[in-house]
């Protein structure tokens, strides 16, 4: 691998890393170097992406659990993990979840619990290892965004979820413009419908052929896979974007150029 991109000598948390997106993130920043700690709220899914990891790439990745919608709980990883790594260079904000209703019958509770995960619990994060960075006078912070940030989609029920991703887009920019003269980077990754265990019930909701069409109305004319968010994620943790800040990469077969 090409020195600037690199991660040896880097410390990386993810949190939401314990499947999907997250954990192939995980996987991809230890392949490329970083020492890497995954963090979630269940134990039991926290050490089956630990063996999956090693069983994938034969390396040892930590875990921590931690609720991202509980302030008091991002402050006890920072800690953790501060004291285990010695300094956190690389967070990676993967959590996240996506409930649908439609618009004139949405729960309130729903809609506000996606804002607490998806919006609020990445800013806790960002805030608590941001302080933590601005001391080491060096970040790399990516949020796991989505294309419904800037496109929304046709059907109903998609409210709530695209109003997180909107508001974590504006959000990612407006950490960029603050952390940017600390040395930190703040950029999101906004994929397409990528088959993971939080999309699985969705897609199954419509119809044997809705992996099918969802890949013909791709440029790509494939589904995305976790792994199409690895090398974006590397590029965006590494020196090979040591000037890209406030930035969204869009690993979506083409479907923002044409949405
Ligand atoms: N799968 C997809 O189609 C797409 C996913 N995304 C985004 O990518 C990110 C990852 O999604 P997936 O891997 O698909 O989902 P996933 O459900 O497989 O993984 C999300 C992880 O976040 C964890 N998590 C949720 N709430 C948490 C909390 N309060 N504290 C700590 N951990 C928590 C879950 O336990 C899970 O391990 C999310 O932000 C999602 O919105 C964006 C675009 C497409
Ligand atoms: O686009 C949809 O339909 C969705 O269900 C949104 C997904 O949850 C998503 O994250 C696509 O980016």
């Amino acid at each position: 691998m090409q020195k600037i991109f690199s991660l040896e000598g880097k410390n990386a948390v993810v949190v939401g890393g314990a499947g999907g997106i997250g954990q192939a993130i995980a996987q991809g920043l230890a392949e490329a170097g970083a020492k890497v700690a995954i963090a979630s709220r269940s134990v039991d899914s926290l050490q089956r992406a630990v063996l999956e990891i090693k069983e994938a790439c034969g390396l040892e990745v930590k875990y921590y659990t931690v609720d991202a919608a509980v302030e008091s709980s991002v402050e006890a990883l920072v800690v953790e993990s501060v004291k285990d790594f010695g300094k956190v260079d690389i967070l990676v904000n993967a959590q996240g979840f996506n409930k649908k209703f439609n618009a004139e019958d949405f729960p309130m509770d729903s809609f506000k619990q996606m804002f607490d995960v998806n919006v609020i619990g990445v800013m806790m994060c960002c805030k608590h290892f941001g302080k933590h960075m601005i001391q080491n006078g060096y970040g790399k912070m990516v949020n796991l965004s989505s294309v419904r940030g800037r496109i929304a989609t046709k059907g109903p029920g998609n409210a709530g979820y695209c109003g997180t991703k909107g508001a974590l887009d504006m959000m990612t920019r407006q950490l960029a413009s603050e952390f940017g003269k600390y040395n930190i980077t703040v950029n999101a990754i906004g994929p397409t419908i990528t088959e993971t265990p939080m999309m699985t019930d969705i897609l199954n909701s419509r119809g044997p052929n809705a992996r099918k069409d969802l890949a013909e109305s791709l440029p790509m004319k494939r589904m995305a896979l976790p792994t199409d968010c690895v090398g974006p994620a590397i590029f965006l943790c590494s020196d090979a974007s040591g000037f890209v800040t406030g930035n969204i990469i869009y690993p979506d077969g083409g479907l923002t150029a044409i949405g």
